[in-house]
Formats: structure tokens, sequence, C-alpha cells
């Protein structure tokens, strides 16, 4: 029998370790692996999933791929690890891949169609997260009279915004869409929300509504898509030939000592990421006094931050934070602004 496979897609941000947190917790003795692969160079999710030391999934069936997108290194990254994992001795009975928030899944399914890992391995299902709260705010949606004016300028243009068609790419492929942080939206809102994702979706898609990626896990796995089967219903900007080389995204590691107010580095830092539109943050700062090390996410502008675990013996207590943005993003003044909220 072939062992399934479950792809989590979803923007930077959607929720994606946190639904994987709670499947691992919910396993109920299934023999999980988890495959990561992230965008930054530094590692934060396989950290954060091996903070919570879960029995389901122990540290060796946790994989981290290599830096860069999932998606462009597939033959590089992917297909040794998953090879690896199919010739373990007892091999898992379910394999969970964690795309990066940036990665287009077409490429990934089309990968189990390679001849070594279709006989052996089939892709269950692909899970798109859907941050309601980012769509409620009009992330993705294209603002009409902007593109008209820049068509009028560039004929040639026929791209829809990054953001948008990455949300289109990842709703396309979808076998089952999750509808998460349903608790920051209101029930109005996330009926609108529900429907600009309908829009996206090919027919008979599930969509689900989550707080925090609570879904169960067993509409979660079993749903037998066999998705490597079915890639002609899964269009693609890739399709017509479009390139995806991430150019349209950029991140940096911010490196510094110990924060010695955690109150007013996080203010400070909302009004960094909303004076330079960033995307993305997240990672570990060491607080001055404290012997736990301080996780933060910031999603948009909503950040979020708790103490997970006391700082290892022989660890150095640094702060250390991945930035995501758009192109052009302004790292200089970024990087300044946070080594001025940290002293
Ligand atoms: N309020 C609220 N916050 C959520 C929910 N789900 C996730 N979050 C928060 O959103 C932030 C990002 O969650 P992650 O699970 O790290 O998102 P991700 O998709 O794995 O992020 P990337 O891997 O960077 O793309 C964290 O601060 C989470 O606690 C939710 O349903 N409601």
């Amino acid at each position: 029998m072939k062992i399934p496979a479950t792809v989590i897609t979803g923007f930077l941000g959607a929720g994606k370790t946190t639904l994987i947190r709670h499947l691992l917790q919910n396993a109920g003795g299934r023999r999980l692996a988890l495959v990561i692969n992230e965008f930054g160079d530094v590692g934060v999710d396989g950290d954060l999933v091996r903070g919570c030391n879960d029995e389901a999934c122990p540290e060796e069936d946790i994989v981290e791929l290599a830096n860069g997108c999932i998606c462009c290194t597939v033959a590089d990254d992917f297909l040794p690890t998953m090879q690896k994992l199919l010739d373990r001795p007892n091999p898992p009975e379910h394999i969970i891949i964690e795309t990066s928030g940036l990665a287009l899944p077409k490429p990934l399914v089309k990968a189990f169609q390679w001849p070594d890992i279709r006989t052996r391995a089939t892709v269950d299902g692909v899970i798109a997260l859907i941050d309601a709260d980012a769509v409620a705010a009009g992330r993705f949606a294209t603002d009409e009279a902007a593109l008209a004016a820049a068509r009028a300028a560039d004929p040639n243009l026929d791209h829809d915004s990054p953001l948008e068609e990455l949300f289109e790419e990842q709703l396309a492929c979808a076998d089952m869409v999750v509808l998460n942080k349903a608790d920051l939206v209101s029930p109005d809102r996330l009926a609108d929300v529900e429907r600009q994702v309908r829009a996206e979706t090919r027919a008979g898609v599930g969509i689900v509504r989550a707080d925090h990626g609570a879904v169960d896990i067993g509409a979660l796995l079993g749903l037998s898509a066999a998705a490597e089967d079915d890639l002609a219903s899964r269009p693609s900007h890739l399709d017509a030939g479009e390139e995806h080389d991430h150019d349209d995204f950029t991140s940096f590691v911010f490196s510094g000592g110990e924060v010695a107010d955690p109150v007013r580095f996080a203010a400070g830092l909302e009004t960094l990421i909303a004076a330079h539109d960033v995307l993305r943050i997240k990672g570990m700062v060491a607080v001055a006094g404290k012997p736990s090390r301080l996780v933060l996410q910031a999603v948009g502008p909503r950040i979020q931050q708790y103490f997970d675990r006391p700082w290892a013996a022989g660890e150095p207590r640094a702060t250390r934070l991945v930035v995501i943005g758009q192109t052009g993003l302004d790292e200089a003044a970024i990087r300044a602004g946070l080594a001025a909220l940290i002293g």
C-alpha cells in the first residue's frame, strides 16, 4: 500500500505550524513524519514543533529541508528526503509536508509522479490554510483601479500582485481549505472571506472554519485524493510558462543581544512593521533577566509573544529574527530600527 502524504500550504503566517502542532498532539498513536520547508535562513518552525515534545513525532521524524523554496528545489532536496523516509525499515504511516508560505504546491504534487516515489507514496490531500483575518483586511485582493493604471502604463503586464497570485495558486491546488483565525473575524466578514475563497477553489472542495488550526484529524487526513493523478484539474500560473523564482519576496535575519524591555520592544516593532510593510517576522528573543526564551511571531501588524522553554545550558542567549517582506524592503532601515529597540 502507498504511504499517504498530506501537503499543507498557505501564505506566510496563515497558521501552518500551529495546525501541524495540533495534528501531532491529536495523532492518536499514528506514526507521522514531518517534512518542513521555510523561507528564510533560520529554521524557526522545526524548533517550535520540536519544542512541543510530542510523542507522536520524535525528533528523527522531523526533517527540515535546506533553505530555498520547496517548489523550486524539488529534485535536489525533496525527492532525496522522501526516498530516505520511504527506505526506512519502519517507514512512517503518514507524511505531513509543511511548505513555505511562498511555495506553489503544484510542482511538489508533481514530484509524486517521479517513478521511485509514485509506486510507494501518494498525495492524500493538499490542505490550503487561509488567514481569514488577512483576507478580510484585503491583503490578497487586487486593487482593480491600480491594476488598470499599471496595465495602461505597461500593456504587457498581466500579473496579479504577488500576494494575490500565491493566494489563487494555493487555493486552486487544494483538496480542502481551512479558514483559519476565525476567532479574529466577525461572522459577516468570515462569510465574505468564504465567498472569496470559494471563487478560487475547484468544485466540491470542502471549506472548514478553524481557530488555531484546531481541525479534527479525521477530517484532515484520509482524503485519498491521489492529487498527483489529477494535476490537470489544478490550474497554475506555471502552466502558462510563467516563471516562479521568488524574486517578488525577500528575507533577512537580524541577530542581536538581549532585549531590556519586551513591552517597549513589541510596541516599537509594531511601528516598524507598519512603516515598512513587513509581511512576517518570527524568531526568538532573549530577554534580560529571564531564564526562558521568548518566541516572537508577527503576521502583518499582529504580534504574539510567549516564553516557550528555558535557554539550554551552553545555548547563546541571543535574539534572532527572520524578517520577510516584498522585494524592495528597506533592510538597512529595519536593521537600524531593530538595533535601536533592543538597547
Ligand atoms: N488569533 C489567532 N492566531 C493564530 C491562529 N492560528 C495561528 N495563529 C497565530 O499566527 C501566527 C503564525 O502562526 P504559524 O502557525 O507560525 O503560521 P505559519 O503558516 O506556520 O507561518 P510561516 O511558516 O511563517 O508561513 C502565530 O503567532 C500563531 O499563534 C488563529 O486561529 N487565531
